[in-house]
């Protein structure tokens, strides 16, 4: 079945939450997903009983992702026992094989600076999340895009999200891209990292739900 994509709602997601508050504005303001940085070299990272905490005062049906860099299979499931996880953000340099392993939704994210890149993307079987390849032993949150005009004729048979540098300013061309399952944000929407701005979020959530941006 093929349905008109003028009717379809691109997704938000805000990624890097570490305090109550900022999670509860966010799901005010209408996301669809919270995330939490569970990479100890993160300036996001964030304790899985304080995740725990917040998670367990979410409104329902805003999901909660779990985002961890090249884990060991007993770290997932130790925060797993800890934390109500929705869906694993796999962020590092999992491979196919670790990503199907798992017993929970992943969706996996794909460093992106080439074409070759790409190639390199469609080799998992899941949702994917296209991001800016960060500098060596840095993987995610530094605020910068890929070159979007690497994705002309990409296709995956999976939901894509685009992360990378977004923020309020872009969105317009990333939405121009392609039909985006979501839009993934973190310093995009932050006073400093972990810290997020109730402004910023509401601008960047209404620009996406006003279709192609400002
Ligand atoms: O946020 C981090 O510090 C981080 C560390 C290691 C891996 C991933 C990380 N963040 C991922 C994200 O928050 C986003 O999904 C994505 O990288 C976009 O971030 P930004 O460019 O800051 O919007």
């Amino acid at each position: 079945m093929s349905i008109s994509t003028s009717s379809v709602r691109t997704r938000i997601k805000v990624c890097g939450i570490t305090r109550l508050e900022d999670a509860l504005i966010a799901s005010e303001l209408g996301v669809d997903a919270v995330g939490f940085v569970f990479y100890q070299k993160s300036p996001r990272y964030i304790e899985p009983a304080k995740a725990a905490a917040i998670i367990r005062q979410l409104p329902p049906f805003v999901s909660a992702v779990g985002l961890f860099v090249n884990p060991t299979q007993e770290f997932i499931a130790e925060v797993l026992q800890a934390v109500p996880l929705g869906v694993i953000q796999l962020h590092g340099d999992e491979t196919p094989e670790f990503c199907k392993a798992q017993r929970r939704r992943v969706m996996k994210a794909v460093a992106i600076s080439t074409a070759e890149d790409l190639q390199r993307a469609k080799r998992f079987d899941c949702p994917l999340l296209l991001d800016a390849k960060a500098p060596a032993g840095v993987y995610g949150g530094t605020g910068t895009s890929f070159d979007w005009s690497l994705l002309d004729g990409f296709e995956h048979d999976y939901p894509l999200t685009l992360a990378g540098g977004l923020n309020a300013d872009n969105i317009a061309s990333a939405m121009s891209v392609r039909q985006w399952f979501a839009l993934d944000v973190s310093s995009g929407v932050e006073i400093s990292p972990g810290i997020k701005d109730a402004e910023k979020m509401r601008v960047f959530i209404d620009t996406v739900n006003k279709g192609k941006g400002t």
